[in-house]
């Protein structure tokens, strides 16, 4: 192991009571601090910007703030993408303070994913400014979807920067943005924060709206210019210009001070007598495993956030690491807790306020303080289970380190029962040494187009340079035939009586929705994409609202509702169904000797025929069957075919290929989010031995959303990387025939039976050898 630093200690100790054999540390790095790189303030910053900043500790920026600010005053857009808490926001609280002292009719827009992120940055804005004159004209006002009517009412009016979120920008003001001409004809700058998390369907949506947002704001007789701001992105100019559908130059170099990182990766041991579905092994949860490892960090001393992906999760975490704490250090027990969303926004502030000033010494979180809340300076950071994308990782990694003392820090990755995650935790650097992930998004995807069209045109009518800009004229004439827009002399308009703002919920993906409703309160849990209604809100089905536990008694597809009532079971729900597919085009196809890989559009024909019932422990309960009606989805997926002689060459024999390629499916499905920033969830895959389509062996993954999200492009794209990494993520599995960690799926139809792992190690060597020989 590395000099014996702050974090490698730690660790130490903590292993000391382990017994595991092999141990479970698979990797451990050092990343070295570094020291910050100041730059001069530039001149055309306001006198009054910066006496304020120095009034709040800040006394010379560094080098890449000045940079970003730099471009973006000389009006060019531009991405920033620099570590987490590496002073994104003063970057652009520069040029925007600066500009709206200077003309005192200009205004801004700031936009984050998520409300609490947009409450922490009018915070942070509202307490620069605080008690100067020179800003009393800001009003800088929150306009989101818990603002009040008359406080709307008075933002429009008075407000110079408004903080929002893409929903609401779509929703709320666009749609009504001749009331919004005087701030729109003024807009400056426009700050897109965090801007890694637009991405996929959302994504997708997200761009067609801050394209709308654009063509709005010019021709009121604006010029704004984009500011984005990501911790971690890849590629951020070209994300940043896929996003806005317009040039963008970035600012990666990170010149602010970091303290020694040490990064460790962890992989729990198997469960000796617990048993999983068809009998296979299955391993030390890890929330189990990170609740012990909060307990133990915590005994030292070390002040640490542990990231979990479900807010159940987070609770049963900070339960267990208190359980622990109580035999060992019950004096410590009150010092740990949970955060999520979903608690009250003033006990929120007051676990922040706890966080930052010590009173807790752990907390187990969901990703809700992954985003900008402004916590950092901690010892160690648990991340329980890969967040999804390398992006996530480093910006839970992150909110360790920096400000108190050394600022040294440790992080541990704690590998959950996932081909992704086994495949990490054996090869680091895939995780460590690599750039992030680009952003995925499809805005051209017809489905998100078409509405968005019908928004754009109701907004102001689309002119002809607008529709080949957008790329749009198929859709357009689509909507004209369907009688939705009219065609008249200064463009498109839409037909008298379409409202269309109303039809997009651009987090909830496309088509209908169904409405969960608590039945002994009638109240309303939440919404489900029609699509996806059938798999996750089924009779029996377990749903987590805001860290409370419901099961659904009823599924009403003809009214689109969901009827639940609040329980508190100790096990979750997993749909199973069958899926048929059919190719409908094919795209791009690529030979390859004896194997074919091709992008084809498909429809995917579902039927939910039940779902299992598993105990947190992993352990299967029960399989409950269900009667659904099929239901079909038009989308997009990445395929290939082999020659049944190609794979009785390598050995696998006829017998043989359906648990091959079904186990070489789940792993690569579980394997995708290592090439697109998706989750499996967004995913799904069929495998076949003879498909009527092709006549041959095939595997299809196609995206889980109607018209696509770009998902399957990628995996079309980075074919090489995405399978000989699932060939190594199935090799290196300790497990002898297939376990949850490799080739089981939790979503499997069929049970995840046959499953062949040793078949699919010979499938997936064979496609990555054949692909990098006729590359
Ligand atoms: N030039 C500077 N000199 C000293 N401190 C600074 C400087 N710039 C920013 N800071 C401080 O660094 C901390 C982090 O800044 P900030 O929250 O803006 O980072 P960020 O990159 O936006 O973070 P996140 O990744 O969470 O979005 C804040 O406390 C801020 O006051």
């Amino acid at each position: 192991m590395q000099n014996s630093t702050f974090g490698t200690e730690l660790l130490h100790r903590t292993l000391a009571g382990t017994k595991q054999n092999p141990g479970p540390l698979t990797h451990v790095s050092v990343i070295p601090s570094r020291s910050a790189t100041f730059a001069e303030w530039p001149d055309w910053v306001a006198d009054e910007v910066r006496m304020a900043l120095a009034d709040n500790g800040i006394d010379r920026p560094w080098r890449h703030q000045v940079e970003a600010a730099d471009l973006a005053t000389s009006g060019q857009h531009v991405a920033l993408s620099t570590g987490t808490a590496s002073g994104k926001s003063l970057a652009y609280q520069l040029p925007i303070l600066t500009a709206l002292i200077n003309d005192p009719n200009s205004t801004a827009l700031y936009l984050s994913p998520t409300k609490a992120l947009g409450a922490d940055q009018i915070r942070a804005v509202a307490t620069t400014i605080a008690g100067r004159r020179a800003f009393n004209h800001l009003q800088p006002c929150a306009y989101d979807g818990d603002t009040e009517p008359e406080i709307r009412q008075w933002a429009r009016a008075h407000s110079r920067w408004i903080f929002t979120n893409p929903d609401m920008l779509h929703i709320g003001i666009l749609s009504s943005h001749a009331r919004w001409r005087h701030f729109f004809r003024h807009l400056r700058y426009i700050v897109i924060d965090e801007s890694h998390h637009y991405r996929g369907v959302f994504g997708s949506h997200t761009a067609m709206v801050l394209r709308r947002l654009l063509r709005i704001s010019r021709s009121a007789g604006g010029n704004p210019t984009v500011i984005a701001a990501s911790a971690t992105a890849a590629d951020p100019a070209g994300a940043l210009t896929r996003l806005i559908g317009e040039p963008a130059v970035a600012v990666t170099e990170d010149t602010s001070p970091r303290g020694e990182r040490t990064v460790a990766l962890w992989e729990p041991d198997f469960l000796p007598s617990v048993v999983g579905e068809n009998g296979a092994p299955v391993r030390r949860s890890a929330g189990a495993e990170s609740a012990r490892l909060l307990a133990d960090f915590v005994i030292e001393g070390a002040r640490t956030l542990c990231f979990l992906r479900s807010r159940r999760g987070v609770e049963i975490t900070a339960r267990n690491a208190r359980a622990l704490l109580a035999g060992t250090a019950p004096e410590l027990m009150d010092r740990v807790a949970a955060y999520r969303a979903g608690y009250l926004a003033d006990d929120r502030r007051r676990l922040e306020r706890a966080i930052a000033d010590g009173e807790l010494v752990g907390v187990a979180t969901t990703n809700a303080l992954e985003l900008g809340v402004d916590i950092s300076g901690l010892d160690a950071v648990i991340v329980g289970g890969y967040p999804g994308t390398v992006a996530s990782f480093w910006q839970q990694a992150g909110r360790a380190g920096r400000q108190r003392d050394s600022g040294d820090s440790l992080v541990v990755l704690v590998a959950r029962d996932d081909p992704l995650d086994t495949y990490l935790v054996h090869h680091p650097a895939a995780l460590l040494d690599t750039p992030v992930e680009a952003t995925v998004t499809d805005p051209a995807n017809p489905y998100i187009l078409a509405p968005h069209l019908l928004c754009a045109a109701s907004e102001l009518p689309l002119t002809p340079a607008e529709v080949e800009r957008w790329d749009a004229a198929g859709a357009v004439d689509d909507l004209v035939a369907e009688g939705l827009l009219k065609r008249r002399k200064a463009g498109w308009y839409v037909a008298a009586g379409v409202e269309p703002h109303g039809d997009i919920d651009i987090r909830g993906g496309i088509g209908g929705q169904v409405l969960i409703v608590d039945q002994t309160t009638s109240r309303l849990l939440g919404t489900v994409d029609a699509g996806r209604a059938m798999s996750t809100v089924h009779q029996g089905a377990l749903h987590i609202h805001q860290g409370e536990s419901y099961v659904v008694d009823e599924l009403d597809l003809v009214d689109g509702l969901a009827l639940a009532h609040p329980e508190e079971p100790d096990w979750t729900t997993s749909a199973r169904e069958t899926t048929d597919v059919t190719i409908t085009r094919i795209l791009d196809e690529q030979r390859h000797g004896p194997l074919t890989t091709a992008l084809v559009e498909v429809d995917v024909t579902h039927q939910v025929v039940g779902y299992l019932r598993t105990l947190i422990s992993g352990e299967v309960l029960d399989a409950v069957e269900l009667d659904m009606p099929p239901q079909t989805l038009s989308t997009r997926a990445v395929m290939y075919t082999l020659t049944p002689e190609a794979l009785e060459g390598v050995g696998v024999t006829v017998g043989r290929f359906p648990g091959a390629l079904h186990a070489a499916e789940h792993a690569a499905i579980g394997m995708m989010p290592l090439v697109a920033t998706c989750d499996r969830w967004d995913i799904g895959g069929l495998s076949t031995n003879l498909h009527p389509d092709t006549g041959l062996p095939t595997v299809f993954v196609y995206d889980g959303y109607m018209g696509g999200a770009g998902f399957a492009d990628r995996g079309y794209e980075a074919f090489g990387t995405w399978v000989a990494a699932t060939r190594d993520a199935v090799a290196d599995c300790r497990c002898e025939t297939g376990c949850p960690s490799c080739v089981q799926s939790p979503k499997c139809g069929n049970g995840n039976d046959p499953l062949d792992k040793d078949g699919a190690v010979k499938v997936l060597s064979l496609l990555s050898r054949q692909y990098l020989i006729d590359a």
